[in-house]
């Protein structure tokens, strides 16, 4: 840099990042391998030794699971792609719209448009200080914690960093737990039939990961139980989306479906509020296979509900999230 090219003063712009998992590009096998091949060689999800895994991921899970899972997208795959790219693109359209004075975008940890590309893109445009949001409510290493790796890899790279923060957990956070509140109400509210029990569903994770000290699991709970103290209804608390060979987080949610009817609940709601956004795992997974296993175990009635998505609950949460995230950066009035 040359002192005829000094870049001072510098913009004031501030960036938001909002970041969830990723999905594939088109639910074909193809772009299944491509996919699951960058996601579960992530050593914060897969935490195997890096060459031993290499050959059972290349040699074993990726030929079996890509065109299954394959198979399985095809059922979920709308217009606009895959839900969950489509809706984190839209809460990042909303949120702008909600905040003119500063920049907001969306990255997938996984596929794309990738966390590197989407700071490169900020930064181009005169953002100094960027706030990421990885859209999980509950930390937990193999979500949260990826996210931030790969935006300090990038940061690695570049000589002139930005100001980066990262948005809080916010399992427990009011404007959270009343958003979720109200998308259960509403949506309880409309269904034919009257639930006996909600079932709160989260993504489940290995049991290890609690005891190296991992706070998911209990933020979780905690989630649960802030939410079941202002429901009308009795919650179960269960974990979804086995992967692998190791113990995950009891109860099971294909367990509990399968158990529910035989203790007399034949009507169930299921509400799955770890997941910013529908996704394979809640449309997929419980939506179309859990109601099977519900039905078939001696259920009635079962209805999966909506995540908040971007509903104007879930954009005016975000607001919030992002306002207390961004504290001392915004000027007064802004
Ligand atoms: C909500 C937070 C999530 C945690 C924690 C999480 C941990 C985790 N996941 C796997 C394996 C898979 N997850 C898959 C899909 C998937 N996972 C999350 C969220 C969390 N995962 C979402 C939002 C999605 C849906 C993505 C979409 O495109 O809709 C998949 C891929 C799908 C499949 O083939 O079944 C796998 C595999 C592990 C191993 C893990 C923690 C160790
Ligand atoms: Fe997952
Ligand atoms: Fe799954």
């Amino acid at each position: 840099m040359t002192e005829s090219n000094n870049p001072l003063p510098i913009s004031e712009k501030i960036g938001v990042l909002l970041v969830n998992l990723g999905t594939p590009d088109a639910p074909n096998a193809k772009a299944l391998r491509r996919y699951l091949g960058q996601f579960l060689s992530d050593q914060r999800v897969i935490e195997l030794p890096a060459v031993f895994w290499q050959i059972i991921l290349r040699g074993i899970i990726l030929p079996f699971r890509a065109p299954r899972s394959a198979r399985a997208y095809q059922k979920i795959w709308t217009n606009e792609g895959s839900p969950l790219a489509a809706i984190t693109k839209k809460q990042a359209q909303g949120l702008q719209k909600r905040m003119p004075n500063i920049t907001v975008d969306y990255a997938m940890r996984y596929g794309t448009p990738s966390i590197p590309s989407r700071l490169e893109k900020l930064i181009a445009s005169g953002c100094r200080r960027i706030l990421l949001a990885p859209l999980y409510p509950q930390y937990s290493a193999a979500s949260t914690a990826t996210v931030q790796d790969e935006a300090y890899r990038y940061l690695q790279k570049i000589r002139w960093q930005p100001n980066l923060r990262s948005l809080e957990p916010y399992y427990t956070h009011p404007a959270y737990i009343q958003t979720l509140k109200k998308n259960i109400e509403d949506q309880i509210k409309a269904l034919d039939f009257k639930p006996d029990s909600l079932l709160l569903s989260y993504h489940g994770m290995p049991v290890k990961t609690r005891e190296l000290g991992d706070p998911y699991y209990f933020q979780c709970q905690a989630t649960s139980q802030a939410l079941s103290s202002l429901l009308d209804i009795p919650v179960i608390t269960s974990f979804q989306s086995r992967f692998g060979s190791q113990k995950w987080f009891t109860p099971a949610t294909d367990m509990t479906l399968k158990e529910l009817p035989s203790k007399n609940i034949r009507n169930l709601a299921v509400a799955m509020p770890g997941f910013s956004a529908d996704c394979l795992e809640t449309l997929e997974e419980i939506a179309l296979q859990g109601k099977s296993t519900f039905l078939e175990a001696g259920g009635e009635n079962f209805a999966a509900l909506r995540c908040i998505n971007d509903s104007e609950e879930s954009l005016a949460m975000l607001e919030i999230l992002v306002n207390q995230g961004l504290s001392g950066w915004l000027k007064s009035g802004e």
